[in-house]
C-alpha cells in the first residue's frame, strides 16, 4: 500500500566514511560502518602538557600496570590531586580546535575527577563499611578542565558511559587484528582493569564489543526509513517491502549479535568482583555519598552541581530500536529516569535518536510493518507477514537484551549488596523491569493484533510468545520478592 505524502523533515547525516584523521568533527557522530563507536579508535596518550594528568592517572588504579598497588589502593589520591596537579585549564584552551583530544582530555579529567570524589567511599567500602559521603568539593584544577573540555565535546562535566569510561577507553594491541576482542586493552582504569583478564576490564571490553556491531544496526534503520521515505517510489509496493524487510534484518542479524556477545559477560566479569570496581563509576544525582551535590570550584558560581553516574543505560542501542520500534513506556516516574539518561551521551547520538523516533512516526513505520487491514494474499501476503514476524524478532531481541540485564542486576547487584541505587541513579529493584515489562506487553499486543498462533508467522514467532509468557508472569514475582525482602514499594512499576 503506497503512504501518503508526508511533509518534508530536515535530514541527518549519518556517515559512511568516518573520516578518522578530521579532527574538526567531534570524536563521536553516527555512521553505518562503526555504528556508535567513536568515529576512530580513541586517542590514547594526552600532549606533554598534561605529563601530570597521565602521571597521577598511571599511578592511580587500585592495581597499577606494572601489578604494585595504586594510590587508590592506599587511599591517598586525592592528596597527591591536591598536592602534584596544577590548573592546566588554559592548555585545554590550545587544544580547543581538535575535538577528538578534546574527548581524549575529557576522558582522563573525568577519570580524574570520580577518583577524587569517591575515593573515600572506595576506601570504606574495602573495609566493608556502608560507602558514607565522598567528597562534596571538586578542586578548581579538575574542576576548570573538565568543565572546558566537556563543554568543548558536548558531555556533562561527570564521566559518562560513551565519551569516557567505556567507549573511548579501549586501544588496539596490534592494529592489524583491529577489534577482536583478545586484542583490546583499557586505556584507563580505577581499579585492577589495566590487567586484560580482569573483571573491571572484561566489564568495560563487553560493552565496546557489542557496539562494534552496531553499524549494521544504524545501516538497517535507515534502509527502512527510506523504503518509507516520502520521496520514496512507492508505486511498486512489493519492491518497497521487500526494500524494508531487507533493512529489518540487517537489524535482527546485528541485534543477534550484540545479545550473543553480551552473553560472554559471566565469563569475562565475575559476578562477585563488579561491586568493587563499580564504587568509582556511581555519580551524584540520587546518591546517598552525595546528599548536597558536589561544588565545582570556580564553575556555577561555587553553588553544587548534580549528575547521573556512567551507566550502560546511555547506550544509544537499544534506545534506537525503542524508538525506532515504537515501543510504548508507561507512564511512571521510572520512564522519567529512562529520559533523563537520554541526554546523557554525545550529542549526535542525542540528536540521531531524537531524528529515528520523529521520523518513524512521521512515515508511520509501525503501521507498514504489521500492515493491519492489508491483503494477505500471494506474494504480497508472504512478504507482510515476513515483516511482522521480524518486527516481532527484532522486539524479542529487545526483549532478550534486557532479560539478560535484569539477569545481570540480580546476580552483580542484587545478590552482593543492598545499596539501593544502580551507578547511574535508578532504583535497583523496579526500574529495569519497568522497562522490560513494558517490552513483552507490546509484543502480547502486536502478536494478538498480527493473529497470534494463527497469523502464520511460524514456528520461532510462536516459541518466541510461549518465552514471553512465563517470563512475565516470573518477572513479576521476582520484582515482588525483592520489593517485599528490601522494604521497596512497587507501585510506579509498570
Ligand atoms: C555486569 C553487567 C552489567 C550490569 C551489572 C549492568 C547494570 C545496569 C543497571 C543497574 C542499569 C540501570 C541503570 C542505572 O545505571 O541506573 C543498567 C541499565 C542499562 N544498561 Fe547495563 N549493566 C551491565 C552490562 C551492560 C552491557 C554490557 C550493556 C551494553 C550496552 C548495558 C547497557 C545498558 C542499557 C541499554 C541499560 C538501560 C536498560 C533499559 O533501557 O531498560 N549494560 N545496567
Amino acid at each position: 500500500m503506497a503512504s501518503p505524502p508526508l511533509s518534508p523533515s530536515l535530514p541527518f547525516e549519518v556517515l559512511d566514511d568516518t573520516k578518522p584523521a578530521d579532527n574538526s568533527l567531534p570524536a563521536f557522530m553516527v555512521s553505518t560502518t562503526r555504528g556508535f563507536l567513536p568515529r576512530m579508535d580513541p586517542i590514547v596518550s594526552l600532549p606533554a602538557e598534561f605529563d601530570m594528568v597521565e602521571s597521577i592517572l598511571a599511578r592511580m588504579p587500585v592495581k597499577t600496570l606494572t601489578g604494585e598497588p595504586g594510590l587508590l589502593f592506599y587511599g591517598t589520591m586525592g592528596d597527591v590531586v591536591l598536592d602534584e596537579l596544577p590548573d592546566l585549564t588554559d592548555a585545554v584552551e590550545k587544544y580547543k580546535d581538535d575535538l577528538p583530544m578534546q574527548n581524549a582530555l575529557y576522558r582522563d579529567y573525568s577519570f580524574l575527577a570520580s577518583a577524587y570524589l569517591l575515593e573515600p567511599c572506595h576506601i570504606r567500602f574495602m573495609n566493608k563499611q556502608p560507602y558514607g559521603l565522598g567528597r562534596d568539593r571538586l578542586p578548581v584544577q579538575l574542576a576548570r578542565p573538565i568543565a572546558r573540555c566537556a563543554e568543548l565535546c558536548g558531555f556533562k562535566p561527570f564521566m559518562e558511559y560513551a565519551g569516557s569510561y567505556a567507549l573511548f577507553n579501549y586501544k588496539l594491541v596490534d592494529p592489524v587484528q583491529g577489534l577482536a576482542y583478545d586484542n583490546l586493552r583499557l586505556i584507563r582504569a580505577f581499579e585492577h582493569g589495566l590487567d586484560p583478564t580482569s573483571s573491571e576490564a572484561g566489564f568495560v571490553l563487553i560493552h565496546v564489543s557489542m557496539v562494534k556491531h552496531s553499524g549494521p544496526l544504524v545501516a538497517g534503520v535507515m534502509s527502512c526509513l527510506d523504503a518509507c521515505a516520502p520521496t520514496a517510489n512507492h508505486s511498486f509496493p512489493l519492491s518497497q517491502r521487500k526494500a524494508f524487510n531487507g533493512g529489518l534484518t540487517s537489524m535482527l542479524s546485528a541485534m543477534e549479535k550484540v545479545n550473543g556477545v553480551m552473553e560472554q559477560m559471566w565469563k569475562k566479569s565475575k559476578p562477585t568482583s563488579y561491586t568493587s570496581f563499580r564504587t568509582f563509576i556511581f555519580g551524584i544525582t540520587s546518591q546517598s555519598m552525595f546528599p548536597n551535590g558536589v561544588v565545582y570550584e570556580g564553575i556555577n558560581d561555587d553553588k553544587p552541581l548534580e549528575f547521573r553516574g556512567e551507566s550502560g543505560a546511555n547506550d544509544s542501542m537499544v534506545p534506537l530500536l525503542d524508538n525506532f520500534l515504537q515501543i510504548g513506556m508507561p507512564d511512571t516516574p521510572l520512564t522519567e529516569i529512562l529520559k533523563d539518561f537520554r541526554s546523557y551521551r554525545p550529542g549526535d547520538h542525542k540528536r540521531f535518536l531524537e531524528w529515528v523516533a520523529g521520523e518513524s512516526a512521521r512515515r508511520g513505520i509501525r503501521k507498514f510493518a504489521l500492515g493491519l487491514g492489508e491483503s494477505e494474499d500471494g506474494e504480497q501476503g508472504d512478504l507482510l507477514r515476513e515483516s511482522r514476524a521480524l518486527w516481532i524478532k527484532l522486539m524479542n531481541q529487545v526483549r532478550d537484551f534486557r532479560w539478560r540485564h535484569w539477569c545481570f542486576a540480580r546476580e552483580y547487584i542484587l545478590k552482593q549488596t543492598s545499596h539501593p541505587t544502580a551507578t547511574g541513579g535508578s532504583p535497583i529493584v523496579t526500574w529495569l523491569p519497568n522497562q522490560l515489562s513494558a517490552v513483552m506487553e507490546d509484543m502480547a499486543e502486536v502478536y494478538t493484533q498480527v493473529g497470534g498462533s494463527g497469523g502464520g508467522l511460524g514456528k520461532d514467532c510462536i516459541e518466541i510468545m510461549e518465552l514471553v509468557e512465563r517470563q512475565s508472569d516470573g518477572l513479576k514475582k521476582e520484582v515482588s520478592k525483592y520489593c517485599a525482602e528490601r522494604g521497596v514499594k512497587a507501585a510506579g512499576y509498570a
